[in-house]
Formats: C-alpha cells, sequence, structure tokens
C-alpha cells in the first residue's frame, strides 16, 4: 500500500500541487487524466522520490530506489549505452540473476544498437522492459501507450493487466481515456492543483462524458469549420 497525505509542490512561487491525499492499494490500477499541465508528471516525480515536496508518502515496499519500476514520458539513457547494456545495468541495480536478455526481448528491439538512436516508441519499450525485468512491487507508467504502435499498445494493456493479477500497484496517466477505461478500476482527475474528482469503474462514462463537454464546450465552432 502506498499512502500519500497532503502532498504539496511548488516550483518558486508557483504552485502545481497542493494537498493531495491518494490512498494506493496492492492488486490495483490506478489512471491519472488531466490536462496538460495539470501536474501529473510532477506528483509522479514526488511519488518517486525525484522531487522535494511537502506532505508525507509512506510506502508499504520500502524506498523507491528498491521496490518502483518508474517508465517516464521521455526515458533518458547515456549516450554510449546499448539497448543490451541498459537492460543488465537497471538488472544489476536490482541484484538480479543473470537473464537471457534475447529470450525477454519481447518487443523485438535492436539490442545491440544505441538505445539513444531508438525511435521515441522503442525507447519507451526499451525502458518499460527494464521496469517489468526488475521485478518491482510499484510501477508508476506515465503516458505508457504514448508513441507506441498498436501491437505494442495490445501487449502494454496485457502486461497491466497481469501485473494486477500479480499483485502489483500500478498508477498511469494517459491522454487516451478508451486505454484506461480498459486498464483501471479507478481513476483520478488532477485539475486545479488536487485530485477534483475520483470515479470507479462503474462510472466511468459519467467522467468521460464530463470531460468531453468540458474540454470540447463551444470550442470547436469557434473555428466555423467550412
Ligand atoms: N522543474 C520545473 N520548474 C518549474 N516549473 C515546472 C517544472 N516542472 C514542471 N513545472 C511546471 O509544473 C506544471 C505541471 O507540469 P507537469 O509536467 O507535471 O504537467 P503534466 O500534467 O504532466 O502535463 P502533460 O500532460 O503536458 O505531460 C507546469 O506548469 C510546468 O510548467
Amino acid at each position: 500500500m502506498i499512502d500519500i497525505e497532503n502532498l504539496s509542490k511548488s516550483y518558486g512561487d508557483k504552485t502545481v500541487l497542493e494537498n493531495i491525499t491518494l490512498n494506493l492499494v496492492k492488486g490495483k490500477v490506478y489512471g491519472i487524466v488531466g490536462e496538460n499541465g495539470a501536474g501529473k508528471t510532477t506528483l509522479f516525480n514526488c511519488i518517486s522520490g525525484l522531487e522535494k515536496y511537502r506532505g508525507t508518502i509512506n510506502c508499504e515496499y520500502g524506498i523507491p530506489k528498491i521496490s518502483l519500476g518508474y517508465l517516464q514520458t521521455e526515458p533518458y539513457f547515456f549516450s554510449k549505452i546499448t539497448g543490451l547494456e541498459y537492460l543488465k545495468l537497471l538488472c544489476n541495480a536490482r541484484n538480479l540473476e543473470p537473464l537471457d536478455f534475447i529470450e525477454k526481448n519481447i518487443f523485438d528491439l535492436p539490442l545491440n544498437e544505441y538505445a539513444i538512436n531508438y525511435s521515441t516508441g522503442m525507447k519507451k519499450k526499451l525502458a518499460l522492459t527494464a521496469i517489468l525485468l526488475q521485478e518491482n512491487k510499484f510501477f508508476i507508467l506515465d503516458e505508457p501507450f504514448n508513441g507506441v504502435d498498436i501491437h505494442s499498445n495490445m501487449i502494454i494493456t496485457e502486461i497491466i493487466q497481469q501485473l494486477k493479477r500479480l499483485d502489483k500497484t500500478i498508477l498511469i496517466s494517459s491522454h487516451i481515456f478508451s486505454t484506461l477505461n480498459e486498464t483501471c478500476d479507478e481513476i483520478f482527475l488532477l485539475k486545479n492543483k488536487t485530485i477534483s474528482m475520483r470515479v470507479k469503474k462503474e462510472q466511468f462514462g459519467i467522467l468521460e462524458n464530463e470531460m468531453k463537454d468540458y474540454s470540447i464546450g463551444n470550442r470547436i465552432s469557434k473555428l466555423n469549420l467550412k
């Protein structure tokens, strides 16, 4: 279980997150939606210990460094590291037994090439493979479906469902509502610096309609499309 209480984050005098309280349990998939700039990545960076924050986070799995698999929107790679070396590095960080990485390469990535030269989708798949091989207990996936091809999207959806069955805790952000619909047990709406709405699976339709009304409103008619 991960208990986040009254988490707030500011950059200088700009407050991005205010009093976020969330309780994330094992075997559940949580989605987080919000406009560009709402603070989703900032929240993930705070939970993963990459940013300082006010408030408390208690995680039964221990510190993020030993238990969290964080897939960042744009994963970072050293300039002269191959895909294979990256997988080895991340597995070594968890003191795992040597693995057959060729067999584990489920996305058919060119593991002998430099990771920095991979396409956006390939980089995401490499980073995802690495955190999955690490046998983490808790996963934060920041836009895991963005930029990856349709086959990989299907694989990632199935992976999330399997992680849930393995009793992991998973927090995902996405701008594509249908991907969250398929995978999540609960969705949080991050708006006005805080969690302004939380809905269980049965009410996802209500949230989607509310977001559509709010997002689209009368904006398109202003274009006077011809
Ligand atoms: N290091 C930083 N310094 C100053 N401001 C920052 C920093 N990182 C993020 N911000 C600001 O915090 C706000 C939230 O950004 P964040 O990246 O968390 O949003 P997001 O919800 O993930 O957006 P998107 O959907 O576009 O990825 C933005 O206004 C952003 O400019």
